[in-house]
């Protein structure tokens, strides 16, 4: 028997590497015949990275600038391709995110995705052809300016000058210097996975939205979403495309200025790092899928990674089974979804903090039980 483990992380006690390994690490004990593949997955945001590595992506290590201007070492990943060209792995959350800020409503204004810029840059120094965006988790609010300002983009003010770095400044931009942008973006195609649907400006927009979270008071979100009008009227009088897409609200607006200056695209996040990390072709050979999370809530159900895997799963005919760290929706909510039997930590753990701090454990244990009953 051939069975693919491929769980998201439970964010908070295992990331989904470690997730697998305890799945399995339980699986085999049930079936100590089978082949167990572990295969962490993701949905696209945070975590892409990951799936990318456990994948056979090569991981990098650069020091760039931080949200608010503190030098953070930021990893991403590299895979050369058989047609000459790589493909280059880079997540916000590790060049600009949210946990390397102090969220208060000043750093809500001022943080910037800079080094997300600088870790593009160092992806086509590299040789990349192709560049996979993973969104989420993000610090800042500044619709991907200082990515593209890292990549040669002037914002000017009235007077002619540059503005500073931060959200807070989009408002006071009037107008766009593409002069010494980098050649190589319009090369390279960018693949962006987003976390969110948001749109980029308004009320369901990335500062209304996700601005609270980044320390943005209302008066900062306010002065964040008049910045994000502006900077999509600013691509739109520049490029005639139209930046504010659903998705375009990930990551503080990162989409927008790659939408808008260069050759980029949003995909759904599960289904882009499925074909990246050679996914689907693991799923072809299972007899039976394993997955879970911390979470498995009515959001999952709205095609987060594990459910987006177990209705691929399902095309094919193979049972899915999930482990979870507490499981909010009904069984009847699972089988509709492709999912024969489910366990959660909670029911083989004493306590919700004991679940967390000896999740592996438990992970394990709760496998056992599924897989005996199942
Ligand atoms: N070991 C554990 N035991 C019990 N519950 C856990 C455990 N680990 C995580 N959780 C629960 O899962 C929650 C996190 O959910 P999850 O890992 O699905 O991420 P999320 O917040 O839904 O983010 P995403 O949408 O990126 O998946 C935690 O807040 C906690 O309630
Ligand atoms: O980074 C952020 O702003 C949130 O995770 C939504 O993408």
């Amino acid at each position: 028997m051939r069975i693919l483990i491929a769980p998201d992380k439970f964010k908070g006690s295992l990331t989904a590497a470690e997730a697998a390994a305890a799945i399995a690490e339980g699986a085999l004990r049930v079936y100590p015949d089978a082949v167990a593949t572990q295969f962490p997955i993701a949905d696209g945001g945070e975590g892409t990275l990951e799936a990318a590595v456990s994948a056979g992506y090569e991981e990098r290590i650069n020091a760039v600038v931080g949200p608010i201007l503190s030098p953070v070492g930021a990893a991403w990943a590299i895979l050369k391709k058989a047609d000459g060209g790589a493909t280059a792995v880079i997540e916000t959350a590790q060049a600009s995110g949210l946990a390397q800020m102090e969220p208060t409503p000043a750093n809500a204004l001022r943080a910037h995705s800079y080094g997300c810029g600088q870790l593009i840059a160092a992806a086509l120094d590299a040789g990349a052809t192709e560049i996979v965006l993973g969104l989420g988790g993000s610090a800042m609010t500044d619709g991907g300016s200082g990515a593209l300002r890292a990549l040669g983009l002037r914002p000017l003010d009235s007077a002619g000058n540059v503005v500073p770095l931060g959200g807070g400044s989009l408002a006071d931009v009037v107008a766009l210097d593409t002069s010494g942008l980098d050649p190589r973006l319009s090369a390279a195609s960018f693949r962006i996975a987003v976390d969110v649907r948001n749109p980029l400006y308004g009320t369901n927009g990335a500062a209304h939205v996700f601005g609270p979270q980044k320390g943005a008071d209302e008066a900062a979100v306010e002065m964040l979403d008049a910045g994000l009008r502006n900077w999509a009227s600013l691509l739109r009088e520049a490029t005639g495309r139209d930046v504010n897409v659903e998705g375009a609200g990930a990551a503080g607006g990162f989409p927008a200025s790659f939408i808008g200056l260069a050759n980029a695209r949003l995909e759904g996040g599960f289904a882009l790092v499925a074909g990246l990390t050679g996914l689907a072709g693991q799923l072809d050979d299972a007899d039976l899928v394993i997955t879970g999370e911390g979470s498995m809530d009515s959001q999952s159900l709205t095609g987060k990674a594990p459910i987006a895997l177990a209705h691929a799963a399902r095309e094919r005919g193979i049972p899915v089974v999930v482990v979870a760290g507490r499981i909010l929706v009904t069984p009847e909510d699972l089988a509709a979804n492709g999912v024969v039997a489910a366990a959660q930590l909670l029911d083989v753990a004493p306590s919700l903090e004991d679940a967390v701090e000896h999740a592996a454990k438990y992970l394990s244990r709760a496998t056992v039980q599924l897989l005996e009953g199942a």
